[in-house]
């Protein structure tokens, strides 16, 4: 195996809402099969190139549970898990939860492949790089088979502050998510389609499935699980956004919120700088930063909006303006497609960006990280 023959890529949970975003990154065909109410508007909304383009591939392999094993993927076979299977892989995409990443992430690396995963599992290892393309693809530099691609909130909010904490540091943030339902799953998806349709039609809404109360016309202070008065997605927003930054000293408040949106997460970030910044200063650097579209002109309508962040691979930024109670500080509005720069566009811009800086070879089996 080598880039001049193309790498052969296994796709880990390719049956999935990632898996699918992946696989259309990675540029597979869809077929009817594929189409589901979300992919048909991503779909409408494409135009873009996958982000593999240029990415050398002899073969894709999907993965999924034993359930889906042996069914046909738009043209592939699906193929189970198994020690056997996992084999003879350049690089190995995961988006199948964190106990499939825990179990099978380290068998690939070992197997020889480079391992980039969605799940939370590996990413506040000390020997596992948490990467956002355009924000610290130096630290691929340092990986052992295994990197960690961030939690979707993290991710837009990073490629977002990084201009700034280049040009003027960051002190502290206060940030708040309005997360979309299919950050949660399909299932999820479907829980709001239903719980809508409910309501309008005035017949009972189904008892909810996903999350604590009925989703639809609501708004939840609770994203992610509470683990003390916080939830694990307000601890992965304040933990990896200081390993991203490379900054233990930013002081992050997060407050993490689901919003009856099907797609796109948007958050509003306070910023407090270490030097002082200017909102048009700021405004300039986020106009020339990578995979960013500025969206500011409020007085005509326009500023960043999950419609129009969905489907595409930048982060939207807009809203930018001094905050009255701080003159060191700025209030942003970001929203990005959690599915794709939030999860499978940045997995495989990292693929690519593996690639491009020769980093896919194999690791020595006992250089592979372990969990405790
Ligand atoms: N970076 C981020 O913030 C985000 C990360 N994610 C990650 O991606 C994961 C998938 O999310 P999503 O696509 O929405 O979820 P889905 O439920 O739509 O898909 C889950 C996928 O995992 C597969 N899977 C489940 N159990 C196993 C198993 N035991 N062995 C192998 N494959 C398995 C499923 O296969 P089958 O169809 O056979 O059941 C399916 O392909 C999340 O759990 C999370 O870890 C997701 C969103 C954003
Ligand atoms: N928890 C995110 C999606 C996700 O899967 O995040 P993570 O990869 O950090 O578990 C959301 O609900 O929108």
């Amino acid at each position: 195996m080598s880039a001049s023959n193309g790498y052969r890529i296994a796709v880990v949970g390719a049956t999935g809402q990632v898996g699918g975003v992946l696989l259309d990154e990675l540029g597979v065909a869809r077929d009817d099969d594929a189409r589901d109410a979300l992919a048909a508007v991503r779909e409408a909304r494409d135009g873009v190139a996958p982000a593999g383009e240029g990415l050398p591939i002899s073969e894709i392999v999907p993965f999924a549970s034993a359930r889906s094993a042996g069914r046909t993927l738009r043209g592939l076979t699906v193929q189970p898990l198994t020690d056997e299977t996992i084999q003879g892989f350049d690089l190995a995409v995961f988006s199948a939860g964190g106990a499939t990443s825990r179990e099978w992430a380290p068998k690939f690396a070992r197997a020889g492949a480079v391992v980039v995963d969605n799940s939370s599992a590996w990413r506040m290892h000390d020997d596992v790089p948490l990467v956002v393309s355009e924000v610290n693809p130096e630290a691929l530099d340092e990986h052992r088979g295994i990197v960690a691609n961030p939690n979707c909130s993290t991710m837009q909010l990073m490629v977002a502050l990084r201009p700034l904490q280049q040009e003027a540091g960051i002190e502290r943030l206060v940030v708040s998510t309005y997360q979309a339902v299919s950050g949660t799953g399909k299932v999820a998806v479907d829980e709001l389609l239903e719980e809508s349709r409910a309501v309008l039609d005035g017949t009972p809404v189904p008892a909810p499935r996903s999350y604590a109360h009925q989703i639809a016309f609501n708004v939840l202070p609770h994203a992610g699980s509470f683990v003390d008065d916080h939830t694990d997605e307000e601890h992965k927003l304040i933990n990896e956004t200081r390993k991203i930054l490379g900054d233990q000293t930013i002081r992050v408040s997060a407050t993490c919120v689901r919003v009856p949106v099907i797609n796109g997460h948007s958050e509003t970030a306070n910023v407090e700088t270490r030097e002082p910044l200017s909102p048009e200063r700021a405004r300039e650097l986020l106009e020339a930063a990578p995979g960013v579209l500025v969206r500011d002109d409020p007085a005509g309508g326009v500023y960043p909006l999950a419609i129009d962040a969905d489907g595409r691979p930048e982060v939207l930024v807009g809203r930018i303006r001094r905050d009255p109670g701080n003159d060191r500080a700025l209030d942003l509005f970001v929203v990005g497609d959690n599915l794709r720069k939030g999860a499978a566009t940045n997995t495989i811009q990292l693929a690519k960006v593996l690639h491009e800086r020769g980093l896919v070879r194999p690791t020595a089996p006992d250089a592979v990280p372990t969990l405790g």
